[in-house]
This record gives structure tokens, sequence and C-alpha cells, in this order.
């Protein structure tokens, strides 16, 4: 079989395996089965690398997993897996079983908190979310005030990446549009980048070699050059499928998840990239650290900052110390999220509305059922 040793020899040390996972893998260890993660799924066929030597093996969901109905069991991109590929090997070359998910680290859900059932998981286990933000066009500081606002709700550390730093004018300039962004998100890392000329490619390496990343951002924002410039090749990986019809033929596979020759695994997935807002009210705070600070500061504490005597947040506006185009920003996107957050509990409450008037329906008909047998 093969070893749970964490030396830099485990094959899954690339994927990010490392001493937590393997703990939580302890308990599933010497029952034939062996860990892996997931780097795509597609219509219930789940891809992930194990450590047998064969790279990548399809599986499918335990059928128990999938019963539950709850979404967030469901296994997706990143996600760290049992994997038993002693049984459940069947026809459409799948090699095993996806016994259980080993408990995630983070997520990115789209919908409403992860604490909802109706949640849908797009990536796990994800370290830092790399924004993307392309500097052809003038920068757009709320747009970035929204992605990081997602990112911290995951759990994961946002990054922004100035993408096409070519097109941004000379040094000086470039400076100016850094300082920019990292005005608009406190605490954030912010890397002027050139898939172009390969600027400032190292540092992102560098910085991305410690855990799991996803790219975010705007289409057209350089995302799939900049992976491709991670990666060092095309981001296809060609595999031969196993010789089982003896005719030796290739398949081009794609994966969600890469891991990168610096170290480090990207996880680049088409439903993650131009993600919308959702429930991100922490998220929001986080972003919005200094608004949020000089809100404490408010003589009311229901301050809507808008003519209240006492208030510190128009105060440092008038100050200068504050942009009013971030606390305009602050607001919209405040109320952009609780549309969304009733929006969804009105879907909620409209879905078991529905099920419980079906219920009712169902009893009428029985009842009549049995009134009809009865005569
Ligand atoms: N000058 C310059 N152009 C770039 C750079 N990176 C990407 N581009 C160009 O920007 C365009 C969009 O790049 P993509 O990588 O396809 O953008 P994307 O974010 O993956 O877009 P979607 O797939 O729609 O999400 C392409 O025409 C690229 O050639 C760069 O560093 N410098
Ligand atoms: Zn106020």
């Amino acid at each position: 079989m093969f070893d749970l040793d964490l030396s830099a020899a485990h094959p899954l040390t690339a994927y990010g395996w490392d001493d937590g996972f393997a703990e939580s893998f302890t308990p599933f260890a010497g029952q034939g089965f062996m860990p892996g993660r997931v780097v795509r799924v597609d219509r219930g066929r789940v891809d992930a690398v194990v450590p047998d030597g064969a790279g990548v093996r399809t599986v499918l969901a335990d059928t128990a997993l999938v019963a539950t109905g709850d979404p967030m069991r469901v296994p997706c991109t990143g996600d760290w897996a049992v994997i038993d590929l002693e049984n459940g090997r069947g026809g459409d070359h799948v090699d095993g079983v996806l016994r259980a998910l080993l408990p995630r680290r983070t997520s990115f859900v789209r919908s409403t908190s992860s604490k909802r059932s109706e949640g849908q998981i797009l990536a796990a286990n994800v370290d830092h979310a790399v924004i993307a933000v392309s500097l052809a066009d003038a920068l757009d500081l709320g747009r970035i005030e929204r992605f990081v606002s997602l990112a911290w709700e995951s759990g994961g550390r946002p990054l922004v990446v100035l993408t096409k730093a070519d097109l941004a004018g000379d040094g000086h300039s470039l400076a100016h549009l850094v300082a920019d962004a990292e005005s608009a998100a406190p605490g954030v890392q912010v890397l002027a980048v050139s898939s172009e000329t390969g600027e400032g490619l190292d540092v992102l390496a560098a910085v991305l070699a410690g855990g799991t990343s996803v790219l975010l951002g705007q289409s057209g924002a350089g995302k799939s050059t900049l992976a491709n410039a991670l990666v060092g090749t095309s981001v296809q990986t060609v595999q031969a499928t196993r010789d089982r019809d003896g005719k030796g033929r290739h398949t081009t596979t794609t994966r969600d998840l890469l891991a990168l020759p610096g170290g480090g695994v990207l996880i680049d997935t088409p439903g993650l990239r131009g993600v919308g807002m959702w429930d991100a009210e922490g998220g929001l705070s986080r972003t919005f650290s200094d608004v949020e600070a000089l809100a404490e500061e408010c003589r009311f504490h229901d301050c809507a900052h808008l003519s209240e005597p006492g208030c510190a947040v128009q105060r440092a506006v008038e100050n200068g110390e504050l942009a009013v185009r971030r606390l305009e920003s602050y607001r919209k996107l405040l109320r952009e999220n609780q549309r969304i957050v009733a929006k969804t509990d009105a879907r909620l409450r409209a879905e078991i509305r529905r099920d419980w008037k079906q219920k009712q329906a169902l009893g009428r008909h029985m009842m009549e059922r049995k009134r009809g047998d009865g005569r």
C-alpha cells in the first residue's frame, strides 16, 4: 500500500497534503482506503489525485453521501477525500468509490452562509483567494472591495493581483495604482504582475507556494494567461486512457486543480471565476474595517452616518481621513448584501410553503382514496 509518513516524499505533498489532513485521515487508514484530493467534479464523476502512482483516478461518490440531499456534503474541487479503489470499479472508466470527505478547513460557498443547506459549495480548503484585476482599464475600487469581501467570507486570505502591469505606464503610475488598490483593501497584499513580461510573477509564485489558491476576477482580467504563466505550460493535461479497449486512445483531461511547479496548488474552476455577491456580511466588515472602527466612535450606536450629530464617520469624511467613495461603496455593498439575504430567505420560505402544500395535497389524495376503497 502507501505510506502515510509525512515526508517530502509523500506523493500528495505537492497537492497540499499535510499533518492536519493526515490526522483527519487516521480513522480511515488501514481499511484499504487512501486519501485523495478532488481535482475536478463533473456530473457526479469525481476526479481525484491519489498516492498509488496512477495519478488521477475517477470515482463516484458513495450514495450515502449524495442521499443526504445536503449540497454541502457533495464533493467539490479542493476537497480531501477517502478513496476506496478496491470496490466500486465499474464500466465507463470508474475506478472506485469516494467514501467520505475529510473536514474542510475553508469553503467557498455561493448563496447564503455555510450553515444553510441551500448553499452551493464551489471550492474547498482554500488558503488564498487571488483577485485578478486588469490594469488595462481604469481601476474599479468598488469591484475590488466586492471581491475582497467574498474572499474574506470564504475563510481564505485575499490577495489582489493587478494584472497586465506592462500596460500601466511608468513605475510611478504603477506605484500609484498599487496604493489605490491598497486603500480599498486594508491589510491585504497587492501585487502588480505581467504575464506578458514576467514582471512580479516570481513574487506571486512565492506567495502562492504556501497552500492552495483560487483565482477570482472578471472576465478578461487575465486569469487564464496568469494560470498558464504560473504553471509554465498549458493548463490542459493530456492523459493516456487506460487501455481497456486495446485501442490506446488518448483523451485530454482538464483539471480545475493544479500543483504549481514552485510549490502550492492553484484552483481555477469556471464556476468560481465571475462570482457575484452572496451573504458576505462578515467579509464586508473585514474589508471595511476602517469604516467600522470609525462607526464605533459615533454617538449613537445605530448611527446611519448620514446627518446624525456626533457621527465619527462623517467627521472622518470631512477631515479627509475617509474617502467619500469608500463610504458610498460600503453602503452600496451592504444594501446589495441585504437584498440577497432577503431574496434567499424569501426563496427558502417559498420552498417550505410549496413542500407543505404538496404534503397537504398528498394527504387529501390519500384520504380520498381511502374513503373510495371503503365504499
Ligand atoms: N498586455 C497584456 N495582456 C494580457 C496579459 N495577460 C492577459 N492579457 C490579455 O488579456 C486578455 C484576457 O486574458 P485571459 O487570460 O483570457 O482573461 P481571463 O480572466 O481568463 O478571462 P475569462 O476566461 O473570460 O474569465 C487576452 O487577450 C490576453 O492576451 C498581460 O500580462 N499583459
Ligand atoms: Zn455615524
